[in-house]
């Protein structure tokens, strides 16, 4: 009766495109403005590096994910959702879409979507998220934290204790077995 394994996988960078979607959808609302390519992002806030780019930009980025559809229209990232499909059929594994709160996928093929603020407060084993610090009420969260490689965060120096997940073809397999009793 082994324990069974939880699996947390963050949704906008991980299972979709949100950073792709976002420079396309800012660059036809604002194709004379100024705009970051996915290469020169640094930093997971696209808000405070558009605000650095120009005061005015801050503002302008943040409409593009508040408009209708953003993220509905959001495009996957390969591997992603046949990943969760299979960790889903996994014996002894739940897995849950923890992502904040956002419009998330009409179309969600999952009910089980945890929708919080602090991610902190959600038990698991592993979270997978794309986003450098997890921060909440919770100094200690029960799950480790696996960083999903993106465009803002490849060339972040992490602590040797931090794991990476490539992308979808990475191991992720190896990583849920590391963690199984
Ligand atoms: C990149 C970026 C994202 N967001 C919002 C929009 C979607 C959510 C994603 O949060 P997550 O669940 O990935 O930690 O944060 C922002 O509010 N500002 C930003 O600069």
């Amino acid at each position: 009766s082994g324990k069974r394994l939880r699996v947390l996988v963050d949704m906008d960078g991980v299972l979709a495109d949100f950073e792709g979607g976002f420079l396309k959808k800012y660059r036809a609302r604002y194709p004379d403005e100024p705009y970051i390519t996915l290469e020169d992002r640094r930093g997971f806030w696209v808000s405070t590096q558009y605000g650095r780019l120009r005061s005015d930009l801050c503002e302008k980025a943040i409409s593009i994910w508040e408009s209708k559809d953003f993220f509905i229209e959001l495009q996957p990232l390969p591997g992603g959702v046949e990943a969760v499909k299979e960790m889903a059929k996994m014996d002894n594994t739940d897995v849950f879409i923890c992502t904040s709160p956002i419009k998330h996928y009409k179309h969600c093929p999952y009910e089980k979507v945890i929708l919080t603020r602090d991610k902190t407060l959600i038990s698991g084993d592993i979270l997978i998220d794309d986003k450098p610090d997890i921060l909440g009420v919770e100094a200690e969260p029960t799950w480790e934290h696996i960083l999903f490689t993106a465009c803002h965060n490849k060339h972040l120096s992490v602590s040797p204790a931090q794991r990476r997940l490539l992308s979808w073809s990475d191991d992720w397999r190896a990583m849920l077995d590391s963690k199984r009793q």
